[in-house]
């Protein structure tokens, strides 16, 4: 699985390389800003152009005039005169605006006009990226920030680019609102994601205003087609907090990493993105039913049985051995008239269930989809936690475990949650609270924070729902399962796709997997199917986009 690391697991990657002498800091600045650079082209071909083209090697007219460094810069009609590319290149106070001075130096050197505008004091850069403040104004223009001057130069004439690199990692605080500039106002002004023939936006690492740690808008981002990001993605890349104002994703438009040379180690305690290899499904491959398991999944009353159904189809496409539906004596016959494959155990109330769980094949049970609230649903949950067992709760059961601690304290270490926000902010309405505070500060606490303190407080993995799944373990274990960029399937927000999802997770801990590699799997074949699916899918197609899913997977190299 790929890391996702927050701003302090990088700065200590950053810091270590330079402390073993391997690479220099400017060395590590340089080739982000070609990264950048390198990136830009193959997204959009069409701007690498040819020299001809381009311009490439053509003379910087300023230059020409006899300017020395920094010299005044060029009113807008003066630099709309030149066909050439053309980028606006924003530099902010620390090592984000030196890949900046790095990426107009490149960008320059290819034959485009590029206008720098820095936010801060030159005097007060950080070394290396003054050190590329001085070798771009060595012979060119620069501006001082000025809100009216950047949105003039963008009117004046068309832009090929807009890059943003005022702040990356070290955004400390809310973005700045002072009586100069509210970036409020300024973002939606530059950035306008309507205007015609608009230039491309690029973000350099993470786009300005979002916090890297949390995907939170630290008010004010700037929202990109593109993010180009460093070694290992951030975890606020993959996040998307719910606005006002929405964050993360929404903003960062695609996420490509560029290797800049910094040795691959592992990162303890490091989140990571869902991707099982081949060897997580086929490790438990034996070939006798039983040793795939046999998980119970618990049914609701008549009229309440679809739900049961659909993750129990589920459990048995991922390949538990045997599945079977515990259902109330009144709902056999409806559910009896619509499974084949699947079984049938009557089961009235906890007493029965207890019984039936002293067969000890029953090694894995899902409830909680459509099960009721009443008293003896939550005798069901409390006799299926009581068992020990590897067990899924969702939906009901969630709602019932909010009601009553001592059903709470029931939850054990086989367990797996699968709360939506909705239930999350019931079964945790504190943790919710501090997700839900507008943040005020970088690193902003964030889903992967909340969902690591949920599951240290439930003892079990609880896996909080949402196109920005994330699955947290106890013991600190994290990753995200995101239904974003490549893989956004919008449509798997459709009624039932969580019953499907409860049914995976079972039918995985029916086959042995520990609770947070079944979690992890299942969000991720879930994703996948809609995927193979595409538009239009409803909830009982996902169990039968498995078998191509499985197929592919189980074909990678
Ligand atoms: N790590 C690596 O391996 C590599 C890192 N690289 C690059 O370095 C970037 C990180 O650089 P960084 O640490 O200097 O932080 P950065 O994002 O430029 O901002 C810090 C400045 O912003 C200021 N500031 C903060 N918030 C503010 C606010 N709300 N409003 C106003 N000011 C605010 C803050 O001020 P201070 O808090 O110090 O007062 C400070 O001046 C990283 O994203 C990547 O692009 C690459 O070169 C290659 C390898
Ligand atoms: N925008 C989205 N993109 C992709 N998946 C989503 C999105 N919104 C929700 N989901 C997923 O859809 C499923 C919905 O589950 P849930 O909320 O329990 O619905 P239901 O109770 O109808 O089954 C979850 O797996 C969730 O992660
Ligand atoms: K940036």
């Amino acid at each position: 699985m790929t890391e996702l690391l927050t701003s302090a697991q990088m700065r200590a990657i950053e810091r270590a390389a330079i402390e073993s002498g391997e690479v220099t800091g400017l060395e590590l600045m340089e080739r982000a800003g070609r990264g950048v650079v390198e990136a830009i082209f193959e997204e959009w071909p069409e701007l690498a152009g040819t020299d001809a083209d381009s311009g490439a090697g053509g003379v910087d007219r300023l230059a020409e005039e006899g300017g020395v460094a920094p010299r005044p810069a060029a009113s807008p009609q003066d630099i709309c005169e030149q066909k050439k590319f053309r980028a606006v290149v924003l530099c902010g106070p620390g090592n984000n605006g030196g890949d900046g001075f790095v990426v107009a130096r490149l960008l320059k050197e290819r034959g485009w006009e590029v206008e720098v505008f820095l936010y801060g004091d030159p005097e007060k850069l950080p070394p290396d990226a003054l050190e590329n403040y001085e070798r771009w104004v060595g012979n060119r223009s620069i501006h001082k920030w000025d809100d009216n001057l950047i949105e003039d130069t963008l009117d004046e004439c068309e832009h090929d680019l807009v890059v943003d690199a005022v702040f990356g990692t070290g955004l400390t605080r809310l973005m700045p609102d002072d009586t100069e500039r509210t970036w409020h106002g300024f973002v939606p002004r530059v950035f306008s994601w309507h205007q015609k023939d608009r230039p491309k936006y690029v973000a350099v690492d993470i786009p300005s205003g979002i916090c890297s740690d949390s995907g939170r808008n630290l008010e004010g981002a700037f929202p990109t087609d593109l993010t180009v990001s460093f070694h290992r993605a951030k975890i606020g890349h993959y996040l998307l907090p719910k606005g006002p104002p929405q964050g993360g994703a929404v903003w960062c438009g695609k996420v490509v990493v560029k290797d800049i040379g910094l040795k691959a180690s592992y990162v303890a305690g490091a989140v990571r993105l869902c991707d099982p290899t081949k060897s997580t499904l086929t490790k438990f491959s034996d070939t006798h039913k039983y040793s795939h398991g046999h998980a119970l999944i618990l049914s609701g009353g008549p009229g309440r049985t679809g739900a049961a159904r659909m993750a129990a189809r589920g459990a048995l496409r991922v390949g538990a051995g045997l599945v079977t539906l515990a259902v109330p004596p009144a709902a056999q016959a409806e559910v009896a008239a619509q499974v084949t494959a699947i079984m049938l155990r009557r089961v009235g109330d906890a007493t029965a269930l207890a019984k039936v769980l002293e067969d000890a094949r029953f090694n894995a049970i899902g409830l909680g989809p459509a099960l009721g609230l009443d008293e003896e649903a939550a005798a069901l949950v409390a006799t299926a936690l009581e068992a020990g067992r590897a067990t899924v709760l969702d939906a009901d059961a969630l709602t019932l475990l909010t009601q009553d601690a001592a059903l709470f304290a029931k939850l054990h270490q086989n367990c797996v949650l699968t709360p939506h926000a909705g239930e999350f902010k019931r079964l945790f309405p504190d943790i919710a609270a501090k997700l839900e505070a507008a943040p005020l500060k970088g690193p902003a606490y964030s889903k992967v924070d909340a969902t690591r303190e949920a599951a240290k407080r439930a003892g079990c993995v609880v896996l909080f729902k949402g196109p920005d799944t994330v699955i947290a373990a106890p013991d600190g274990r994290c990753s995200i399962n995101s239904a974003q960029y490549e893989r956004a399937a919008t449509w798997l927000a459709t009624a039932g796709s969580g019953d499907v999802l409860t049914g995976f997770i079972a039918g995985l801990l029916a086959r042995g997997f520990d609770p947070m590699q079944a979690a992890e799997t299942a969000a991720w074949l879930h994703v996948e199917c809609a995927l193979e699916f595409g538009p239009g899918l409803i909830a009982e197609d996902l169990p039968e986009q498995l078998p191509n899913v499985l197929k592919r997977l189980l074909s990678r190299p």
